[in-house]
């Protein structure tokens, strides 16, 4: 049995066209809390970058029947985000999912486990995040669940929570505090941008290094 909560809001579309001029370090810089997923949750094309609402879901040991179900109970703008418990013996997603949730204009998947179908899913345009590729599929049977806490990658996520991923990895941010990160990651940009101006200019040691 799969238990079911109503869908999170998605993200203001301003956050989302300003944290993709942005990064996931930038913003990881610019917050004064544990936001990085563990390192292992890494993009199958590493051009992918997503931003997004978490759609949390939770899956049995070795089954997937709650990411089918969550993939028709999201919308435009939801990353889902599934927490696989630890198993690393059978893949959560492949290649059909992934085009499912992209015929749906869904932004794409985090997985704190394993994906299958990895050839097809590095040169997708869905973004896809994992721990890996493996070819034994799961099971659909359940039980599971949509919309509650979870953890995926050492980190608790809330539903509609701030998702971001890009080729350094996945980070999580609590909605109360996007407004006050993505502005602070824009001041950062501009001064690395100017660093790397003066840089380039032949000014190569940085001004605080006495
Ligand atoms: O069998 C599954 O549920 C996963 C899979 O390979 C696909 O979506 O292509
Ligand atoms: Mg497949």
């Amino acid at each position: 049995m799969i238990q079911i909560e109503s869908a999170p809001e998605v993200l203001p579309k301003e956050w989302i066209d300003r944290a993709q001029k942005l990064s996931t370090t930038l913003l990881s810089d610019c917050i004064d809390e544990p936001v990085v997923m563990n390192e292992e949750i890494k993009p199958c094309n590493p051009n992918s970058v997503v931003v997004g609402s978490a759609v949390t879901i939770d899956v049995h040991e070795g089954d997937n029947l709650a990411v089918h179900h969550a993939i028709y109970h999201s919308s435009p703008g939801h990353v889902l985000v599934v927490s696989a418990n630890g198993y690393r013996t059978k893949a959560v997603i492949g290649e059909l999912m992934a085009a499912a949730a992209e015929a749906l204009e869904l932004n794409g998947f985090i997985i704190d486990g394993l994906i299958r179908d990895y050839h097809t899913l590095s040169q997708a345009s869905l973004p896809v995040f994992s721990k890996g590729a493996i070819p034994e599929g799961p099971t659909k049977k359940g039980p599971g669940t949509i919309n509650r806490v979870i953890e995926c990658g050492n980190r608790l996520i809330q539903p509609g929570d701030f998702i971001m991923g890009d080729a350094d990895g996945v980070i999580v941010i609590p909605r109360e505090k996007v407004e006050e990160t993505l502005t602070r990651a824009e001041e950062k940009r501009t001064y690395e941008e100017n660093r790397l101006s003066e840089i380039a200019k032949g000014n190569i040691r940085p001004k605080w290094l006495t």
